[in-house]
């Protein structure tokens, strides 16, 4: 299989995968090869899964296979931050494009793919527990991830948040989209112009150790992650009871979005909040746990306050903008 330049069996994938992604752990009793992993029992799980598709989420245009395995099991480790725990976990759905559909991948390039999806899985010592295998169209990963809370049992949720208590974000904002519509623009030539951005676009870091600390600190009420921008995950990280009063300067702006957004005549700000897989972590603190904050994730940035009227305000003004929504109609 190893000189092939193409998988042209189930087996082909199988094999290349057990040589990626180890078959034993300490948490797997059966591992990959059976009708079901066995996994060692835990008190509780956060369970989550991530579609991640062709053209939808990446392009293969400038996505590198590695990208591609990257992210698409990152945005789900994002998902166990949010929730202030630590992943222990996961298994893969592959859709694989068939040899006519134009997304065809070489073995080498599966191999790149897995490589890079391994890296960031021995990372966080996750186990591939197993998955599934189908031919179809176009290039898609579907992700099902699990965790476990850290040392405080405390699980982080969104809507947990009261009037008076701090808003907060770990993380860039803005950052990825700039490098979407410069990658959509410019093709991977927008790497020279535009590094940070198109880098945070394509291999996003999960904040796993950001999230496990949030949940160490009792003041914080709950936490999110950033996937579809603030404009549109601050609602529903604050409840239909709450409004918030945003106050985020332009210093607080990453430099590739004052750069992208100055060359195309666009407000940094709203570009900022519009954002889009972020995979920044969103929090709400009480003011009494900004100290414990500041000590423990010092590079948190204060972005404002929940009110108990339903408005949002961003620097006093009304705020009206929408983030990202698969079904909605885009410009
Ligand atoms: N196809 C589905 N079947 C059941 N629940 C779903 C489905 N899609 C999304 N959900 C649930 O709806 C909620 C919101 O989903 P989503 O916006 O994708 O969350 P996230 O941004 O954290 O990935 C989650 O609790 C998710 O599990
Ligand atoms: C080709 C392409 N078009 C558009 C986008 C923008 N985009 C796709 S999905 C998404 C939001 C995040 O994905 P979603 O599936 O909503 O993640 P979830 O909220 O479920 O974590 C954004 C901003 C993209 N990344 N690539
Ligand atoms: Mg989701």
């Amino acid at each position: 299989m190893a000189h092939c330049t193409t998988l042209s069996s189930e087996n082909d994938f199988l094999q290349l995968i057990h040589k990626h992604f180890p078959n034993s752990h300490e948490r797997m009793l059966i591992g990959r090869g059976d009708d079901c992993a066995q996994l060692r029992g835990q008190d509780s799980i956060v369970m989550t899964t991530d579609i991640f598709l062709e053209n939808v989420h990446f392009r293969r245009s400038y996505f590198s296979p590695a990208d591609i395995g990257h992210k698409a099991l990152a945005v789900n480790i994002s998902d166990i931050a949010g929730m202030g725990c630590r992943p222990t976990g996961f298994s893969l759905g592959l859709i694989v494009p068939d040899e006519h559909s134009g997304s065809f991948m070489q073995a080498a390039e599966w191999d790149e793919f897995f490589q890079a999806m391994s890296a960031l899985a021995a990372e966080h010592n996750l186990p591939l527990t197993g998955g599934d295998l189908s031919l179809g169209p176009c290039l898609g990963i579907s992700i099902t991830i699990w965790g476990e809370p850290g040392e405080s049992g405390r699980v982080l949720t969104r809507q947990s948040c009261s009037p008076g208590d701090v808003l907060f974000v770990c993380g860039d904002l803005g950052l990825p989209r700039a490098g979407l519509l410069a990658l959509e623009e410019l093709g991977p030539e927008a790497r020279k112009l535009y590094p940070g951005a198109v880098n945070a676009h394509l291999r996003p870091l999960p904040r796993i150790a950001d999230g496990l600390q949030l949940a160490e600190i009792p003041g914080v009420h709950g936490a999110m992650d950033i996937s579809d921008g603030l404009a549109r995950d601050l609602p529903r990280f604050i409840g239909p009871a709450c409004g918030a009063d945003l106050n985020i300067s332009a210093g607080e702006i990453p430099k590739d979005v004052r750069t992208y957004t100055q060359d195309n005549g666009l407000n940094p700000l709203h570009f900022t909040l519009l954002g889009g897989e972020d995979y920044a972590l969103l929090g709400a603190a009480s003011p009494d746990a900004l100290d414990a904050l500041k000590t423990h994730l010092p590079h948190h940035t204060v972005i404002g306050t929940v009110t108990a009227t339903t408005a949002l305000s961003l620097n006093g003004e009304p705020l009206d903008l929408t983030g990202f929504d698969h079904f909605a109609t885009h410009e």
